[in-house]
């Protein structure tokens, strides 16, 4: 039987392992969330849900500190920022007990046929297949409105972060939920898609690479079931040349290195007006190679290690194929000397459409850095990619900001700020950065079934 094991990336150290999920463990599993969705718990009144919402957010908050340190330990991400993360988990399940209600109340539709309207109901069980990068936030997405609505969730979370999916799992039944409202599986990819398969699971929601968006997708329309998809990003950071240009160096160091450059919607591809180039690549290289690489959990370090030594290996290749194509290595470009998965931060200029790196996402502390002349060169440089995560642009003119925004093919745009996220807004992409929205409204009706009610008249 196979184990999950939580390493810490700092220095290697096995933490603690878990055995994986047999058959009869993921059968049983299943069998009490679909009860659990035929019951009154999922098909009746919403308030005694929201009120597990509410206690979950006061759970988390008071064991912010706890998870924090967990979550920092198993996959590296600095102590200050997962408390971040575990403060916005809290604001999701706050924001969901708050306004689910409402959101979900029964929608008129004037009709000449007679009196319509439109109703939410949950659909059946759903898997959710989330990975490490952070690995509260993206459970929390999809627990938090779900929940509310009533749909029971089996989830798979990534390989390396088991301690975090295991204390996620238990926060949620201290909160209250019933068995098989959110129950965390250590099962392998087959066995995700066997549950997919099984008519008692009804979508699927998934964050994660293009190559898993891609396997779970395909089951997921081999058996017709709903799925959303939340995938990579090379998303762009375009500096204007009437930006405020210290503003823009920086939010542009903490938007690259934020969770050691592994956030899809981290700034990856700077795009800098032509009068403003050597400033920015001057202030930005100094900044990013002041980073100070350790330990997440001193307070010291600006620039953790990658998640695993995976991770790091599969950068350090990225970066010298680049740099074998003909990029130019402005900074850094090495994996840190000594123990733990650190990568020093790196800025690659000079990227023509003919290098691989040029369509690549880094996810890692590595900057792709481009100049152009003007607005619309910015715009095609934007759109020329297979991507549509994010993206922000910089700019003293927020009319020039808007025009900008809505013209950059993605699904999120911020003007004069990196990239960010927040339980009222809806999180997502196009192109192959995936469908579907999570948060907000939209995302708490991804997995409803929007059921048209009409009395003739
Ligand atoms: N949109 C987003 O927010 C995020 C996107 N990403 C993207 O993923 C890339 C690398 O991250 P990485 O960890 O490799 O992401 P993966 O896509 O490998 O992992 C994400 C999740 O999918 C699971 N998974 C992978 N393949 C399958 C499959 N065939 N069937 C079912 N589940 C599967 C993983 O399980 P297991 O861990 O056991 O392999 C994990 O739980 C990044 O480059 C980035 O582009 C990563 C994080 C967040
Ligand atoms: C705080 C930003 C969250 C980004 C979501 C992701 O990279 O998975």
């Amino acid at each position: 039987m196979s184990s999950y094991q939580s390493i810490n990336p700092a220095n290697n150290e096995l933490m603690k392992s878990w055995p994986s999920h047999d058959e009869s463990a993921v059968s049983h599993a299943l069998d009490v969330a679909d009860r659990l969705f035929h019951s009154s718990w999922s098909k009746g009144e919403i308030q005694p849900r929201l009120q597990v919402l509410k206690k979950l957010a006061d759970l988390i908050d008071s064991r912010a500190e706890e998870l924090a340190t967990i979550a920092s330990k198993e996959m590296g991400k600095l102590i200050g920022q997962s408390r971040g993360e575990v403060k916005i988990c809290s604001q999701i399940a706050r924001y969901y007990a708050e306004h689910a209600e409402r959101i979900l109340q029964p929608q008129a539709y004037p009709s000449e046929l007679g009196e319509a309207w439109v109703e939410y109901h949950p659909i059946g069980v759903l898997v959710a297949v989330e990975p490490w990068n952070f690995p509260y936030y993206q459970l929390m997405r999809v627990l938090a409105p779900n929940l509310a609505l009533g749909n029971p969730v089996l989830a798979k979370h990534a390989n390396i972060v088991p301690h975090c999916a295991d204390v996620f799992e238990k926060l949620v039944r201290e909160a209250g939920a019933p068995e098989g409202a959110w129950t965390n599986l250590f099962i392998s990819n087959e066995q995700v898609a066997d549950l997919i398969a099984d008519d008692r699971v009804q979508g699927v929601a998934l964050t994660g690479s293009e190559r898993a968006g891609s396997a779970v997708a395909e089951q997921a329309g081999k058996y017709l079931k709903k799925s959303t998809l939340e995938l990579g990003g090379n998303d762009v950071f375009v500096v204007l040349d009437d930006a405020d240009l210290d503003e823009a160096v920086r939010q542009g160091v903490q938007a690259r290195l934020s969770n050691c450059g592994q956030v899809c919607t981290a700034a990856k591809r700077f795009i800098l007006h032509e009068k403003i180039a050597d400033r920015f690549i001057s202030q930005f290289s100094a900044a990013l190679s002041s980073a100070t690489l350790g330990d997440p959990l001193d307070e010291k370090t600006t620039l953790g290690p990658l998640s695993s030594a995976d991770a790091r290996d599969r950068l350090v290749k990225q970066v010298d194929e680049a740099v074998a194509n003909g990029a130019t290595l402005v900074t850094g470009g090495k994996a840190a000397e000594g123990a733990g998965c650190f990568y020093q931060p790196t800025i690659l200029t000079g990227i023509t459409p003919n290098n691989p790196a040029y369509y690549q996402e880094f996810f890692g502390p590595v900057a792709q850095v481009y100049v152009v002349g003007d607005d619309n060169a910015a715009v095609a440089l934007a759109n020329d990619s297979h991507y549509g995560l994010g993206g922000s642009v910089w700019t003293r003119d927020t009319a020039r900001g808007r025009k900008l925004a809505s013209a950059i093919e993605t699904g999120m745009v911020f003007i004069n700020s990196q990239s960010d996220t927040s339980a009222e807004l809806p999180f997502g992409g196009v192109k192959r950065s995936g469908y579907g929205r999570e948060l907000s409204d939209l995302g708490i009706k991804e997995f409803a079934n929007q059921k048209l009610v009409v009395v003739a008249g």
